[in-house]
């Protein structure tokens, strides 16, 4: 038996972080929507009770530290199942960008496994097993719109944005989550207006979704990268409804209306940076 998983990214539309908590974690409050950038992940049974992860990605780990693997291994823990799984990653997301592309591998994990090993559980047990894993992973494994909450774990569905282009740039440079983290200073950090985001998605207004894009983040990623900043303004000059650093960064993403300003901002940005993608919002829950 053989099956398929799509393991989209994510990108923040807004990203709020409220304080440091007594576990080293921040409270955050995030709108996520997922986009049509995504990993290709195939499962097939094995009778051993073995788990493999293959890839041709050069940038993850073909081992127990991968996140796919802590997947299964979790699973395979947590309901006692004896049989193993191979598990190939055909890697389409740049790897520590901002996007959860390894989170989305998990999570997409979780869904696969529960289901070529019979074990039938529910999403939201799968979402919180997932939080195990790391703070994205529970939003992953519902995928579309949602706001999170906690440290990312608490996941409230959202109405999907009204279908437009994503145009992503990725500077050559690998950003740590936890570094960026641990830079932050809560208190003086910019604060999103997350309810104005939910509103805004609420009644399907893309103008005022634009108005309302923020990162708490991005503060610290652009002062570390300034590079962020002028791919920003690039996406800007070239005519973005909104631009934004996803995450910790450091991929920036422009939210673009129309086919042909999402086109010019691509090809403006197609010589300044080796990792540039035009996709759609994907946005409902049912499309993983
Ligand atoms: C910033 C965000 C925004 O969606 O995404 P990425 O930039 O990684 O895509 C997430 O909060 C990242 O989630 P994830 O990448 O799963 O983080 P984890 O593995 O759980 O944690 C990595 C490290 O980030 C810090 N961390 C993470 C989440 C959180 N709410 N507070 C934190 O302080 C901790 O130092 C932790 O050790
Ligand atoms: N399947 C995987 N895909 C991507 N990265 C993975 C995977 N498994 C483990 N990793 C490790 O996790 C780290 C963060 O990866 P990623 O999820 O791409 O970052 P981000 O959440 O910032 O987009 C990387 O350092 C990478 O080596």
């Amino acid at each position: 038996m053989e099956i398929l998983e799509k393991a989209p990214a994510k990108i923040n539309l807004s990203l709020d972080v409220l304080h440091k908590r007594k576990d080293g974690f921040h409270e955050v409050e995030m709108v996520m929507t997922t986009v049509d950038l995504a990993d290709r992940i195939e499962l097939s049974r094995l009778r051993s009770g073995a788990i493999r992860v293959e890839s041709e990605s050069r940038f993850v780990p073909n081992d127990e530290r991968n996140l796919a693997y802590r997947a299964a291994k979790l699973m395979k823990d947590h309901y006692k199942i004896n049989k193993g799984v191979r598990i190939f990653i055909e890697k389409n997301i740049p790897v520590a960008a901002g996007l959860a592309g390894g989170s989305s591998d998990a999570a997409a994990v979780l869904r696969g496994v529960n289901k070529i090993w019979g074990i039938n559980a529910s999403l939201h047990e799968l979402a919180e097993l997932g939080a195990k894993i790391g703070s994205d992973v529970s939003f992953c494994v519902y995928g579309g719109t949602a706001l999170a909450k906690g440290r990312g774990e608490q996941i409230f569905e959202l109405p999907s944005p009204p279908p437009c282009w994503v145009v992503l740039a990725k500077p050559t440079l690998g950003v740590s989550t936890q570094t960026i983290y641990q830079k932050l200073d809560a208190k003086t950090a910019f604060h999103p207006n997350t309810n104005g985001m939910m509103e805004a998605l609420k009644q399907g207004d893309f103008d005022a979704i634009c108005a309302h894009v923020g990162n708490a983040l991005e503060g610290v990623t652009t002062k570390l990268h300034p590079e962020v900043n002028q791919i920003k303004e690039q996406m800007r000059q070239a005519g973005a409804d909104a631009v934004l650093m996803s995450g910790s960064g450091p991929t920036v993403f422009a939210l673009v209306g129309q086919d042909a300003r999402a086109q010019r901002i691509y090809n403006s940005l197609k010589g300044f940076c080796t990792e540039v993608y035009m996709v759609r919002m994907l946005g409902n829950r049912e499309i993983i």
